[in-house]
């Protein structure tokens, strides 16, 4: 049975957003975009069901293991290179794949992979970086989905002062494009007071080689 059951359109107003017109960058936050029970049910499926490896890449030529675990899941044509490491699809499950679908329709922009991180606690984190690699095409759009834990997420420009740190709450979609990767960088920085487990899905479009 689908747990995405209610219909999603651009144009519904059911879902309250906010714009963030940044200097060089468009971001759109929808906190509500899942409802408690969807991003509960969800998570508890993947976290459950997801082969979830805790990977290693390469920091200063050292290999190190990255503080969460991870799921890279696509299309086959995706294969996907960051801190000097190739990382192969997993095929899709058929949630996430319903979710791809659903995203697609809301934001009319094409996802066919997606990078899943499983934050166990509020130690586990991700550095500054942005979602820049080449297959990505030159204006990366990225639709990142957070489930469990609320966890703050920073971004900050990469040449001006700007600073911006938004609340990722369970449910909520959160757009990124018209230069955000080029010109500014993210972060899940740790929380220390947080004791429960976050997963968050970004969504991305490679295009498939001629
Ligand atoms: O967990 C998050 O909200 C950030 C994830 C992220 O930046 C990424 O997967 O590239
Ligand atoms: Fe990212």
């Amino acid at each position: 049975m689908s747990i995405l059951t209610r219909p999603r359109q651009a144009d519904n107003q059911q879902y309250p957003e906010h714009v963030f017109h940044l200097p060089d960058a468009h971001m759109v936050l929808w906190p509500g975009w899942l409802n408690a029970g969807e991003s509960a049910q969800l998570q508890a499926e993947l976290v459950a069901q997801l082969a979830w490896a805790q990977d290693s890449i390469l920091m200063f030529g050292k290999k190190v293991k990255i503080p969460r675990q991870q799921v890279w899941m696509a299309d086959s044509h995706c294969s996907y290179r960051y801190s000097g490491t190739t990382f192969m699809p997993v095929p899709w499950h058929p949630a996430v794949k319903q979710l791809a679908g659903e995203i697609s329709r809301f934001l009319q922009q094409p996802f066919n992979c997606v990078l899943l991180n499983l934050y166990a606690n509020g130690q586990q984190h991700m550095g500054w970086h942005a979602d820049n690699e080449p297959e990505l095409g030159d204006d990366p759009v990225i639709a990142s989905v957070s489930l469990g834990a609320a966890r703050r997420f920073e971004l900050k420009h990469r040449r001006q002062q700007w600073q911006l740190a938004l609340d990722l709450t369970p449910g909520s979609l959160l757009l990124m494009s018209q230069g955000s990767q080029q010109h500014w960088l993210h972060r899940l920085p740790k929380q220390s007071r947080v004791t429960e487990t976050r997963l968050n899905l970004t969504f991305r479009y490679i295009a498939a080689k001629a």
